[in-house]
């Protein structure tokens, strides 16, 4: 994750929310070609450090640098993790408003992505009758018009069947190919496993273990990635709960408005 041509770097990223300390210094890189996984328990903070990534929010410290812009080409595609659109438009229309803000994004894109994606079938149908699934499906849609140097996925695969996980997660891996970085947030771990170049374990605030998943395995002593998640979190079915993240002392919180954080061109 470290390659000279890194699209996407973040360093030092910390973020509270009012005295609960989320993400303690983290840093992570994806290179272009390279679909990098985070993955953690529920509340471990993968959509706050997403959500910090794509710019949505700024850190409390630290910075994020992309690749700087680069004739009209779109910089960064974004899934948040609970994709909106306004009904009243199709899916088709829906695509084709975000495709004219983009720089040499035609109909014909438009048209390539529904079919991409799986939608192709439901591509005159009002966004508002879509499915949670199929919504889903279309913000991936969205994030992917214009072949993005860098994609960020909160949780593409959630709510989706075994076979609309398996195609997602064949997209995502031909869109690495084809040269983006890919950083997606999932708990769809066996997905994880058969497509991710790196796996990054988020848990208490910072990275657990970032490697590929067959160092994963090998460094735990398992033979699956769910199973080393379970041993590098340290959760075990009877005792999960969700991470409530640690409480700051009185000094750190008192220290809100020191310095916040930063987004550079890399
Ligand atoms: N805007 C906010 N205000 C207050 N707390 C927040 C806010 N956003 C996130 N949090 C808290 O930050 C922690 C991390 O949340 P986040 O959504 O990033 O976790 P996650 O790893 O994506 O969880 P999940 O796997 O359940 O989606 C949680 O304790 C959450 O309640």
């Amino acid at each position: 994750m470290t390659g000279e041509s890194t699209p996407l770097r973040a360093t030092g990223i910390e973020q509270a929310f009012g005295n609960v300390v989320v993400l303690s210094g983290v840093s992570v890189t994806a290179d272009r070609g390279e679909v990098v996984a985070v993955v953690g328990p529920n509340g471990s903070g993968k959509s706050t450090l997403l959500r910090i990534l794509a710019g949505v929010r700024p850190p409390d410290r630290g910075t994020v640098a992309l690749p700087p812009a680069a004739g009209g080409a779109r910089r960064l595609g974004y899934l948040p993790q609970r994709p909106a659109f306004r009904s009243g438009f199709t899916a088709r229309d829906t695509l084709q408003f975000y495709a004219q803000l983009l720089d040499g994004v035609s109909g014909d894109d438009v048209v390539r992505t529904l079919d991409r994606v799986g939608l192709a079938g439901v591509a005159d149908r009002d966004v508002g009758s879509l499915s949670g699934g199929m919504t889903r499906l279309l913000g991936l849609g969205q994030a992917v018009l214009g072949n993005p140097g860098v994609l960020l996925l909160d949780e593409p695969g959630s709510g989706l069947d075994p076979g609309m996980v398996e195609r997602l997660f064949t997209v995502v891996g031909d869109l690495a190919s084809d040269g983006t970085a890919v950083m997606v947030a999932s708990h769809e771990l066996p997905a994880v496993e058969t497509h991710a170049d790196t796996v990054a374990v988020l848990a208490d605030g910072g990275f657990r273990a970032v490697d590929t998943p067959a160092a994963l395995l090998d460094d735990t002593d398992t033979d699956s990635l769910s199973a080393a998640f379970l041993r590098l979190v340290g959760t075990e079915p009877d005792n999960a709960t969700v991470a409530s993240g640690a409480e700051r002392s009185t000094t750190e919180a008192g220290s809100d408005t020191d310095s916040g954080g930063g987004r550079d061109n890399a």
